[in-house]
């Protein structure tokens, strides 16, 4: 491979970060900021209501979930997921790395074993969890709901 076709194809590293990002808060941010620096371009997958069956469905539409993703400095973009097929995505932007968040309830093994049937060489990383950094910070969109149901509800 020619130097600059070997500079270039470094200069192309593509993440992948994804989740619900219902109301957005600092954990968020250190996310995909952890993630982002993991390659040149990040790439976020916002999940679509009937994909976030491992918790309280989303307060927000998706598409207003995926536009204040998109608008953070440190995402390139962000997209609506598949409905049906959350590798489809993957099988599109054939990324070199996916990005799990600290507690995502993904296991990178099966994550790995999906791509590798699939074809796609693609590194699954997970980035590490914000650690609080003043006083009353809300690193939880659950707790964030939680505390507006207590105060407003
Ligand atoms: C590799 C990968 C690809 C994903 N692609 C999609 C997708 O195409 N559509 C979607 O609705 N969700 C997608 N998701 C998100 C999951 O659906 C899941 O709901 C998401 O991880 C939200 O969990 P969390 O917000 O609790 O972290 C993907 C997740 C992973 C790990
Ligand atoms: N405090 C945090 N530190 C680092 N990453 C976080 C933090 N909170 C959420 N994330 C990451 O952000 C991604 C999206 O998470 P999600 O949208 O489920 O937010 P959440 O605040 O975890 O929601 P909930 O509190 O309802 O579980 C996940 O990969 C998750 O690991």
């Amino acid at each position: 491979m020619s130097e600059n076709a070997h500079t270039k194809a470094e200069a192309d590293r593509l993440v992948v970060a994804q989740g619900t990002f219902d109301i957005l808060h600092p954990g968020h941010v250190h996310y995909l900021e952890q993630a982002a620096a993991m390659g040149d371009r990040l790439v976020v997958i916002v999940a679509r209501p009937t994909n976030v069956d491992h918790k309280a469905a989303p307060i927000c539409s998706a598409n207003q979930r995926r536009e204040l993703v998109d608008a953070l400095e440190v995402v390139d973009e962000a997209i609506l997921g598949d409905t049906e097929d959350i590798f489809r995505p993957i099988e599109r932007l054939e990324p070199d790395v996916i990005a799990l968040g600290h507690d995502q309830h993904h296991d990178p093994e099966a994550i790995r074993a999906e791509l590798a049937a699939r074809g796609l060489e693609c590194g699954v990383e997970r980035a590490s969890a914000r650690e609080p950094q003043y006083e009353d910070e809300l690193l939880s969109t659950r707790l964030i709901i939680e505390r507006i149901l207590r105060r407003r509800g």
